[in-house]
């Protein structure tokens, strides 16, 4: 009998396949302290959460038959996916289940903010009858920009459309293509900030959105814009947008999200111009009922047959094929994120060329892991190398891989080029038998670097003093070099320079090199400690 822990609020009728199960009991056990959880938790095989559960590293730790964590929702941010990994717990979630929720109450925050409706409410609730003081705008032929045109995104700029709105769509995935198939014009973050009355922001919290809209941002956006989050708390920076809405940059905010929840920015909270939610977007009986329904069937599933069909966290590989490539498939996953930097932008197309040994392998993991390097710069946490392929699909980016089992100078090499329109970036990689993993292509050049986590990449002209210059600029920053490698593709041509450094570059160091006579191009890469490959490697 396998027995599963339900620890917030949701839906009994979603649940009835666990219910009826015969191999399965079910406990409900909502409001529990985190040391009466933790105090429990030993006893089961699966824990189902909303939103308020904190599936923390301790409360892993103590679990000691916990086989799957499943998110009755989207975002995973309340549970530690890297301590469950490494304890070789699966987590799984309900994407797509509380989408139409989400972006009905989107639409909700967006009507109430244009109507000032709760403002009236309690207005008149409270004996009032004031025909005056709320008088409000129509959403007909404004414009609203939708920062995040994912799965909520795109539902809320069709509902929108219908109130005869203008849409300007920005995701970092958004194509040409797909925004005129959706009838929505394809923007920047810049574009709506000047043109919206209306934003609305759809993404993850990821490093990139955190703070998204802030004082810079609001500097920059159309006196007046109304601005909506029922995403994820942070992406807008609360101070900046109280300080927006005491000076009248921003009419009105409608926040269902908050940096940390129960939400306590009082100043936020009780602002004349905010309408405010506790994270609400999914809670209707439709949304709570499919997405406990589709954890319900996954966690039978996965006791009874093995078969996993939202998982964040696991890849399924034979452990021999698994420890062969362990070391290329850390570097993949290396590669993958300083390709995305050094393209700067979304991929429209990838091209995985395998050669020596690595052609005649099995290399689907492989390939995944560089997948999950590239996407996870924008998708963050929610891609894996189970969903890797899956989510590069949805954004509708192509990728070839060939394999040539002739060698390429080494016994085996990888090559990972990445497109966007004309551009492209590259990034060749191997394993040096006793020396371990080697970048030895940048673009076109050859170079021999160990990925460290801090490099800076530059090109210029083949012309003498620049080592020197480079090396001035951060030494007097007090930036040490730890490696230098230099390359030219001939004499007094184009040439680039490597280096890996003990510290981030800050901007000012950046803006100081850009600036630099005959430099063509200089780029600041990182590789972050927490993105190594993100599964149980026992
Ligand atoms: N308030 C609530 O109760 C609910 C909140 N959510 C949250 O809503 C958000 C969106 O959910 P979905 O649409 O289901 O996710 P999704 O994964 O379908 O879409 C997210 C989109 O954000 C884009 N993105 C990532 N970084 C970006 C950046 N820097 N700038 C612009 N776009 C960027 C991605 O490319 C992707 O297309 C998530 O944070 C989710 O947790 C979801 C359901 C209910
Ligand atoms: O479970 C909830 O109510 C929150 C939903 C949510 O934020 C999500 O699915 O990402």
């Amino acid at each position: 009998m396998y027995k599963v822990i339900v620890t917030d609020s949701i839906s009994d009728s979603g649940l009835k396949a666990l219910y009826d199960h015969p191999n399965f009991t079910v406990d409900k056990k909502s409001g529990l302290s985190p040391e009466e959880l933790k105090e429990i938790i030993k006893d089961y095989d699966a824990l189902i959460v909303r939103s308020q559960t904190q599936v923390t590293e301790d409360l892993l730790n103590a679990a000691e038959k916990l086989r799957v964590v499943a998110r009755a929702g989207v975002g995973v941010d309340n549970i530690d996916i890297n301590a469950a990994t490494r304890k070789g717990i699966l987590v799984i979630n309900a994407p797509g289940a509380n989408t139409i929720s989400a972006a009905e109450h989107t639409m909700a925050m967006m009507l109430s903010l244009a109507r000032r409706i709760p403002h009236a409410h309690m207005s008149t609730s409270a004996g009032n009858w004031d025909r005056n003081a709320f008088k409000g705008v129509e959403l007909y032929e404004k414009t609203l920009g939708v920062i995040g045109m994912g799965k909520i995104g795109a539902e809320v700029a069709k509902r929108a459309q219908r109130f005869g709105m203008k849409i300007l769509g920005y995701d970092p995935y958004l194509t040409e293509e797909r925004a005129n198939q959706m009838n929505i014009t394809k923007a920047t973050l810049y574009d709506i900030a000047r043109e919206a009355d209306f934003i609305t922001v759809h993404t993850p919290l990821t490093k990139d959105t955190k703070g998204l809209i802030n004082d810079d941002y609001l500097a920059k956006t159309k006196k007046g814009v109304r601005i909506i989050n029922c995403a994820r708390g942070g992406i807008i920076d609360e101070d900046a947008l109280v300080r927006g809405l005491n000076s009248g940059q921003v009419a009105g905010a409608a926040i269902d999200v908050f940096e940390t929840e129960p939400a306590s920015n009082q100043e936020l909270l009780s602002h004349p111009h905010a309408i405010v939610t506790p994270h609400l977007g999914a809670s209707t009986v439709e949304a709570q009922e499919k997405v406990a329904q589709e954890v319900s069937e996954e966690i039978i599933d996965i006791f009874e047959t093995d078969s996993i069909h939202h998982a964040i966290n696991m890849p399924q590989v034979s452990g021999e094929t698994q420890k062969k490539l362990q070391p290329f498939i850390d570097l993949g996953e290396q590669i993958g994120i300083l390709a995305i930097q050094l393209l700067k932008n979304a991929p429209d197309k990838i091209d995985i060329h395998y050669y020596g040994n690595l052609a005649k392998e099995d290399n689907n993991l492989l390939t995944r892991t560089m997948i999950k390097g590239i996407l996870s710069y924008h998708l963050s946490d929610s891609v894996n190398m189970v969903n890797a392929l899956h989510l590069l699909n949805d954004q509708g980016v192509s990728f070839n891989v060939m394999k040539n089992p002739e060698s390429k100078g080494f016994a085996s090499y990888m090559e990972l080029t990445l497109h966007h329109g004309d551009h492209h970036s590259t990034i060749g990689a191997t394993v040096l038998n006793g020396y371990g993993a080697r970048i030895v292509k940048m673009n076109e050049y050859r170079v021999d670097v160990r990925p460290e986590r801090y490099l800076l990449y530059i090109e210029h002209h083949d012309v003498p003093g620049m080592i020197g210059r480079v090396g001035s600029i951060l030494g007097n920053h007090d930036i040490n070099i730890g490696t230098m490698q230099v390359g030219r593709a001939e004499a007094g041509g184009d040439a680039n320079m490597v280096l890996t450094l003990d510290k981030k570059v800050n901007d000012e160091v950046a803006k100081e090199l850009v600036e630099m006579d005959g430099l063509k191009a200089v780029q600041f890469l990182e590789i972050p400690n927490g993105h190594l490959p993100a599964y149980n490697m026992q």
